[in-house]
């Protein structure tokens, strides 16, 4: 799931001006009345290569994602409803570009399925899903991946405003199940923890890596990864202060999805920095 779609010296996401005659992309925002959507709406109609041609929340027909239209629909809406919203864009040929969390295992399993089943019969979309389109994050999460090998322990944790719904935050189980893989690669076993009772103070056990949710009033979204060795610590942290620090991953994955078939998880990909 790799690409070199990112100019080689560019150092982050960039707007793209749209070509003089060139036809914008028309996009649609599932979610479009929440924090996130409302601010992807607005990053949308100031870009100069993208039509915003659909505002849809719940209680909204997803036909009029396709009536509109639509090439490209953004999905910020709810862990208990994304998956169905997926299956249904699919269906209509419209591609996805996905930041709600709650995806397992399990239900990327059946999406893939679902995007086979589609593309035999001629319907062939491309569905991004990131679990956090802040460059920041991102480059934490790929930074985290690289340093697990080198590291006896490690924990990560999250911290977000207080009206987020799911705990642990997609970001922190995305960076847990790549400091898994890097340490399984590297033959390393479990972080040493004498811990004998009291375990509900230890965090959430995600792939053996122990992660800890904090929600707190004036947060947004935030990530620290500690590593330890005897005598040594690295730790690695990312701020997102502003749901603003999401919108050049977001258009990015806009722009992307048209050209990716199938299914791609993790913005690195798209950057990347896989
Ligand atoms: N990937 C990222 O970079 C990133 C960044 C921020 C938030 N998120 C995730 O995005 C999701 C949304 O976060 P938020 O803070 O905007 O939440 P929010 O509660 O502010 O917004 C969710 C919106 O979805 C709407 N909705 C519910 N059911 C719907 C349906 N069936 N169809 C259409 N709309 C529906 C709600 O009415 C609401 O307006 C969460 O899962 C959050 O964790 C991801
Ligand atoms: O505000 C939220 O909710 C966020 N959710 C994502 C997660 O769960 O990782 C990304 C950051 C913001």
């Amino acid at each position: 799931m790799t690409s070199n779609d990112v100019t080689p010296g560019q150092s982050a996401p960039q707007s793209t001006p749209q070509p003089a005659g060139s036809t914008p992309l028309k996009v649609a925002v599932l979610g479009a009345a929440g924090r996130m959507g409302a601010t992807v709406c607005a990053a949308v109609e100031a870009a100069p290569d993208m039509e915003l041609v659909a505002r849809i929340d719940a209680g909204d027909d997803l036909a009029q994602v396709a009536a509109a239209g639509a090439q490209v629909a953004v999905d910020f809406t709810v862990p208990s409803v994304t998956e169905d919203n997926v299956h249904a864009l699919i269906d209509l040929g419209v591609h996805a570009v996905v930041g709600t969390t709650g995806w397992t295992d399990e239900s990327r399993g059946r999406l893939i399925a679902h995007l086979g089943r589609r593309a035999a019969e001629g319907t062939s979309v491309g569905v991004l899903i990131a679990p956090n389109f802040g460059l920041s994050a991102v480059l934490a999460m790929t930074f985290a991946a690289k340093a697990a090998r080198y590291f006896e322990s490690a924990e990560v944790i999250e911290l977000h405003h207080p009206n987020k719904v799911d705990a642990p935050s997609g970001t922190a189980t995305h960076t847990a199940h790549a400091i898994a893989r890097s340490r399984a690669a590297a033959g390393l076993g479990a972080s040493p923890d004498a811990t004998e009772s009291g375990w509900e103070a230890r965090g959430a056990d995600v792939d053996g890596v122990r992660v800890h949710a904090v929600r707190l009033r004036g947060l947004v979204a935030h990530e620290e990864i500690l590593f330890g060795n005897e005598g040594e610590q690295l730790i690695i942290r990312q701020d997102s202060f502003d749901r603003v620090s999401f919108m050049p991953g977001v258009l990015l994955g806009i722009r992307e999805v048209v050209s990716r078939p199938g299914l791609t998880v993790g913005l690195e990909n798209v950057m990347d920095l896989s």
